[in-house]
């Protein structure tokens, strides 16, 4: 099982891990990630060609200035990724988002991205380590759907600094677990008051770059899944990873996508 287990990651990591051409990356957001996505950036031999944060935005966000990068990478602020989508979109420059608490704004970025031919690579979290989680939730999900003895809840944890709650991964791990058991009806960001409710509890604690935990609870045994992120170099690689997918590729993308998980 465990021969398997390293057999069916190294399949899945080893295609990207070395094989990719330098690229010009516009750097959209400076701070914790755009300093880790740097890093990674050019440990792989790419050229960053800017570093746009608030103090510099009205300069560099505008078509001719952004259309010298092959790619952008957007970590920034839930208020200003649509904005900053936009600008990507309107210079023609493929992007890499991670921004998490806009995606009620999803509709509208995917029409325009559409309408424009764009190419947008969205994911909650760009971490290897998470996507293959995702999976791990998906199936334990569908399992449960047959078993109502079982209550289930989501927790995580992240650095005091974290502007949205609940974070972008827990909002897609609780849309999976919705898709797949009927009993429970909406996610809540509170202790669940009634059965239908799926609970997600946000707790906010530094230096943690971030823990989810999915836990399934009958009156007799409990079963949890855990991902603990021990930095923020895992999130850095998969953008990167996800800036070197995309070039030549139209439409919108997720991280199932680039890994081939799909
Ligand atoms: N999808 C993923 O794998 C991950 C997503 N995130 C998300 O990435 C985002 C950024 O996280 P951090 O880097 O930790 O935050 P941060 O607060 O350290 O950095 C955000 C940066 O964006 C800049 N910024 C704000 N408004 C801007 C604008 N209008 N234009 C350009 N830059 C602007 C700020 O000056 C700041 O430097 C958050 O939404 C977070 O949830 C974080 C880690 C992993
Ligand atoms: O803000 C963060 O730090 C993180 N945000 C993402 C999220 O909201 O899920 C991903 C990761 O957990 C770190």
């Amino acid at each position: 099982m465990a021969i398997a287990c390293i057999y069916v990651l190294d399949c899945i990591f080893e295609p990207f891990i070395e094989n990719h051409f330098p690229v010009k990356i516009a750097l959209i957001g400076y701070g914790k990630m755009g300093r880790a996505i740097e890093s990674m950036a050019l440990q792989r031999g790419h050229e960053i060609i800017c570093r746009v944060d608030l103090h510099n935005r009205a300069a560099w966000l505008k078509p001719e200035k952004l259309s010298a990068a092959d790619v952008a990478i957007e970590f920034t602020t839930p208020e200003s990724a649509v904005d900053n989508l936009l600008a990507c979109f309107n210079a023609g420059v493929p992007v890499v988002c991670g921004t998490t608490g806009w995606l009620q704004r999803w509709p509208e970025v995917e029409k325009l991205c559409r309408e424009k031919n764009q190419t947008l690579v969205y994911a909650s979290n760009f971490s290897l380590g998470v996507n293959l989680f995702f999976a791990v939730n998906k199936y334990l999900a569908q399992l449960m759907a047959a078993y109502p003895q079982y209550d289930v809840q989501i927790r995580e944890v992240h650095h005091t600094q974290k502007k949205d709650a609940p974070s972008g991964t827990a909002i897609t791990l609780a849309e999976q677990i919705l898709q797949r058991i009927e009993r429970k009806k909406q996610w809540v960001n509170r202790p669940a008051m009634q059965p239908e409710e799926l609970a997600i509890l946000s707790e906010r604690v530094d230096p943690v770059p971030g823990i989810h935990e999915v836990r399934y609870s009958s009156a007799i045994d409990e079963i949890e899944i855990k991902h603990t992120a021990h930095s923020r170099e895992g999130f850095a690689l998969g953008a990167v990873l996800a800036a070197e997918w995309v070039e030549g590729k139209k439409g919108i993308f997720s991280m199932e996508d680039v890994l081939g998980l799909k």
